[in-house]
């Protein structure tokens, strides 16, 4: 099962046990404290507050700026904060690859065996090669990690595909996430691939990666529990498509049949390519809206004039 994990990213500890409280009553499974939002933030005084009587388990995020974080002190402090946390009794914490080898030897064994180490690795402007995805899941897998994460950006809707096809050749758990609203579907789809771990958001101000949906989004209109290996992908294929109110309608169409299928907003921007690469039959159906409704006719002239033939 894929986990439903809400990223806290409050500014003060009273609120991050606010939203903690929130994502456990809206029904997710985990989350994860970003401890770089935190204004002033004491570990001493304020993990053993935010920590204690905390309803989901945590993944403890300490993110630096050098890797699109908040925090711009040293790694010291950092890895001494990240272990304090492990000793505190959290479930997850995430290292970045650049220094996942520093802070293994920092750790020097001493990881207690309920805590397991995300080793992530953050791209903000593409997603790469199919086989660069791979070396990558390779040296985070070579590091020691108990979870591969790997989050990277979509520019075209199509980039989703490659993290995709690594995600299912993947041997350990991993989390692999593609950013900006071209990604979407691999927030979605992650249990259809096998994803450990998903994130939604409380709310649409409380995002702390771009392109997150909400986990009310995941969970009451995706169906997300039910997303499975065997579920179809169908969706409107449309640019913009954000506005669109499809995947409410067809979404609550197909589980009131029982129909084990997923309609996603799918913003795309060539739909030639779009269908090239999702041409797999799990990738059933699609609607079409602007600026693509002219391609239907094209499709409809080529196959009447092949019938003709
Ligand atoms: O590394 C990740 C993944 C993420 O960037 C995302 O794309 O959802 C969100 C971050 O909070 C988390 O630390």
């Amino acid at each position: 099962m894929t986990l439903l994990c809400v990223p806290l990213v409050g500014r003060t500890v009273e609120e991050m046990k606010i939203d903690a409280a929130a994502a456990a009553a809206a029904g997710a499974d985990l989350v994860e404290i970003r401890l770089d939002y935190i204004e002033g933030f004491r570990p001493r005084e304020d993990l053993p507050r935010l920590l204690h009587s905390c309803p989901l388990p945590v993944l403890v995020t300490y993110r630096p700026n050098w890797e699109g974080g908040r925090y711009d002190g040293d790694d010291a402090t950092r890895f001494e904060t990240l272990y304090l946390a492990m000793e505190l009794g959290v479930d997850y914490v995430d290292i970045e690859l650049k220094v996942a080898d520093k802070f293994v030897g920092f750790l020097s064994g001493n990881k207690p065996d309920k805590c397991k180490l995300i080793v992530s690795s953050h791209n903000y402007e593409s997603t790469p090669s199919c086989e660069d995805l791979a070396n990558l899941v390779a040296r985070i897998q070579e590091v020691g990690a108990d979870i591969v994460k790997v989050a990277t950006t979509a520019t075209d809707i199509v980039d989703v595909s490659r993290m995709f096809q690594v995600m299912v050749h993947c041997q350990v758990p991993m989390i692999g996430l593609v950013m900006s609203e071209r990604g979407l579907m691999s927030r979605v789809l992650s249990p259809k691939f096998g994803g450990y771990l998903t994130f939604g958001i409380l709310d649409a101000t409380k995002t702390s990666a771009s392109g997150q949906p909400t986990l009310e989004e995941l969970l009451d209109i995706y169906n997300i529990r039910c997303i499975g290996p065997d579920t179809k992908v169908l969706g409107l294929i449309a640019n913009p498509v954000k506005q669109s109110k499809s995947p409410i309608l067809h979404n609550k169409c197909l589980q009131s049949v029982g129909y084990n299928a997923v309609y996603l907003p799918l913003l795309a921007d060539d739909l030639a390519r779009f269908l090239d690469t999702y041409s797999a039959p799990d990738f059933s159906g699609f609607s079409c809206s602007l600026p693509f409704k002219w391609m239907q006719y094209i499709v409809a002239m080529n196959m009447m004039l092949l019938l003709s033939q």
